[in-house]
């Protein structure tokens, strides 16, 4: 296809403000792209390359700016550029403002080497779409532009930046304006011409008479709308159905909405509850090593990727050991990488950051910061696919992968995310109290049937909401522990002030770590009153802030109102009694 075509199309494809028509616009150029179909369905997204792919162009503005100021003439300077792109606003405009193709040199022919020398390079300043205005533009292909970005991203080392200026220059060179407005887009990925993802799954579905499911799975699969438009063309739905993970392209990350305990269990039978752990997300392939590796070192193929389906397989080393050691088949999974110190404890999320994307001196940022993977979902197990089983069955999957050479009890593997399936309330306050005594960011609750739906933020996966407004409560009673815990309270229970009195509200026992039930027993002991069995009455005078999900009305407490799910934030020492919060208070944020 012709670049004027592809241009000529985008045009009208940015003057359409209706959505269908969007699409059948999108549609029909798909349809006519002929050989060029997988690069038109990645241009018109304003992608050179397909979304699971990391390669960038690797050009800054500026790259841009001289590219088409040299294109433009010898009148025309890079500030030239600038100043009109603070007046219009946008780099396709400028583009389109200037007459290109006047400048000679190896540069106007070849697509590269040497500025172009002499030449009228002019202004355009009519705006006049599509014109050609002299004897170099014309039949740019789209599969030219496409094959000049793709050796202009390889450029690299020194002299690689002229290289990208002079390979830009030349295909400005042979534009037309309207062809310069869509190039300058493209390479400086601002495209913008109103088509998003959900346009194109569209569009390839009624160019090729393909239901649109099939084709949403395939790009689900492959983040690939070159090679879905292509499949669909060719093969139809039975191609496209074809289409599996693979090992090296990333698939995009499934997400959390926020959610509450109340709601995960009202919703499913029962919760499938993990830890949350506070790093990034990674996800790991990995393909064993091939018996006749020529390298002889026996290490697999292993590639990490971010969240957002970038490679970042060397500023991780870490990952790529512990794959070389516990893994001994091919696998996708997907998990969360997350920063230690030298015991092995979490450390805050922003250690995460300093290793993450890292591309120097990874060693010594490694000497500084180590990390270590925990992996807590399984997407491809040995030739099987399995982002259509339920969550529980990929857990076991991951557990056998992980476990494969190992032989431990799960609880011992190392980079492996327990998983409790319960309907006790209970149960996920304890996983969540063990999260945050470990030093974890605290627990996910999810769909144990779920599928694994890439890229959705569904209701499948929740994290526990942060506590918006907290409540200072005062301790006025407690229990005496069980076991290792005997000398120690817990069970605490919270009052608020009405008026002289103080009415309780109910009980929190989780969320507080052994080191701190010791500190709190030593607060709370002197205020002992009356003891019966276990339980222990207080006099008032120690306040706990506390979080929760809800408010709810309730016979068991005097203050006529019970708090779900309490849970222990700290001991509020800057305050007495008399600052704890009051039953007015209480009944107001419920009522919010
Ligand atoms: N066991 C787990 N299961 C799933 N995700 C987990 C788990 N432990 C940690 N995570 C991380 O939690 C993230 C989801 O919640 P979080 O709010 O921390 O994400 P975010 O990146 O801050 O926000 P958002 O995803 O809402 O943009 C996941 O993307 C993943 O990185």
């Amino acid at each position: 296809m012709e670049f004027a075509t592809f241009a000529d199309r985008a045009a009208t494809i940015e003057a359409e403000s209706a959505d269908l028509e969007i699409v059948a616009h999108v549609r029909d150029l798909l349809a006519e792209a002929g050989d060029d179909l997988p690069i038109v369905a990645r241009f018109v997204q304003g992608r050179v390359f397909p979304a699971w792919d990391s390669t960038t162009l690797d050009i800054g503005p500026n790259t841009c700016y001289d590219a088409i100021a040299r294109a433009a003439g010898t009148n025309v300077d890079a500030d030239d550029v600038e100043d009109r792109l603070a007046e219009r606003g946008e780099i396709g405009a400028v583009a389109a403002s200037y007459d290109f193709g006047g400048q000679q040199g190896l540069g106007a022919f070849m697509g590269g080497g040497g500025a172009g020398a002499g030449g009228a390079g002019g202004d355009n300043d009519d705006h006049n779409n599509g014109g050609t205005g002299n004897n170099n533009t014309g039949n740019l292909t789209v599969r030219e532009v496409n094959d000049t970005l793709t050796d202009l991203a390889a450029a690299e080392g020194s002299g690689s930046q002229d290289r990208k200026v002079d390979l830009l220059f030349g295909l400005f060179n042979r534009c037309s304006n309207d062809e310069a407005r869509y190039l300058a887009r493209l390479v400086l990925s601002e495209m913008r011409i109103g088509v998003g993802e959900g346009t194109v799954r569209d569009a390839i579905a009624e160019a090729f008479d393909v239901p649109q499911e099939p084709v949403e799975r395939a790009l689900q699969v492959s983040n690939d709308y070159g090679q879905v438009a292509e499949t669909a063309r060719e093969d139809g739905v039975s191609g496209l159905d074809e289409i599996d993970l693979e090992i090296g392209r990333p698939v995009q990350a499934m997400l959390a909405q926020a959610g509450t305990v109340t709601d995960a269990l009202e919703e499913w039978d029962e919760a499938a509850v993990e830890w949350k752990y506070d790093g990034a997300r990674i996800q790991l392939h990995y393909d064993p090593a091939d018996p006749g590796d020529p390298d002889g070192d026996n290490k697999g193929e292993t590639h990490v990727f971010s969240r957002n389906m970038e490679a970042v397989t060397d500023a991780l080393p870490e990952v790529v050991e512990f794959a070389n050691e516990h893994l001994d088949s091919p696998v996708i999974l997907d998990g969360e990488v997350v920063a230690i110190d030298d015991d092995g404890s979490p450390l805050p999320f922003q250690e995460v950051l300093k290793r993450f994307r890292r591309k120097h001196d990874v060693a010594k940022a490694r000497e500084d910061v180590s990390v270590r993977p925990v992996f807590f979902d399984c997407l491809h197990a040995d030739g099987d696919d399995l982002l259509d089983e339920p969550l529980v069955e990929r857990h076991d999957q991951l557990e056998s992968v992980l476990a494969a050479e190992r032989q431990q009890e799960p609880e011992e593997i190392d980079g492996f995310s327990l998983l409790w399936v319960t309907d006790d309330p209970d149960e996920i306050e304890a996983v969540d109290a063990d999260a945050l005594e470990a030093g974890h960011e605290g627990i996910m609750l999810k769909n144990p049937d779920s599928t694994y739906s890439p890229g959705r933020r569904g209701k499948n996966w929740q994290k526990r909401k942060p506590d918006v407004e907290t409540l200072d409560c005062v301790v006025t009673g407690a229990e005496w522990g069980e076991g290792r815990r005997a000398t120690f309270l817990g069970t605490f229970e919270l009052s608020v002030r009405d008026g002289d009195d103080l009415e309780t509200v109910g009980k929190v026992a989780t969320g507080i770590t052994d080191e701190k039930l010791e500190e709190l027993t030593e607060l709370l002991e002197p205020h002992i009153v009356a003891e019966d069995g276990t339980a222990v009455e207080l006099e008032p005078a120690v306040v706990f802030e506390v979080g929760y999900e809800e408010i709810q009305t309730s016979p068991t407490y005097s203050s006529g109102y019970a708090l779900r799910f309490p849970r222990f934030l700290g001991v509020r020492y800057d305050k007495d009694t008399e600052g704890a919060d009051t039953l007015e208070r209480l009944e107001m944020l419920r009522d919010e």
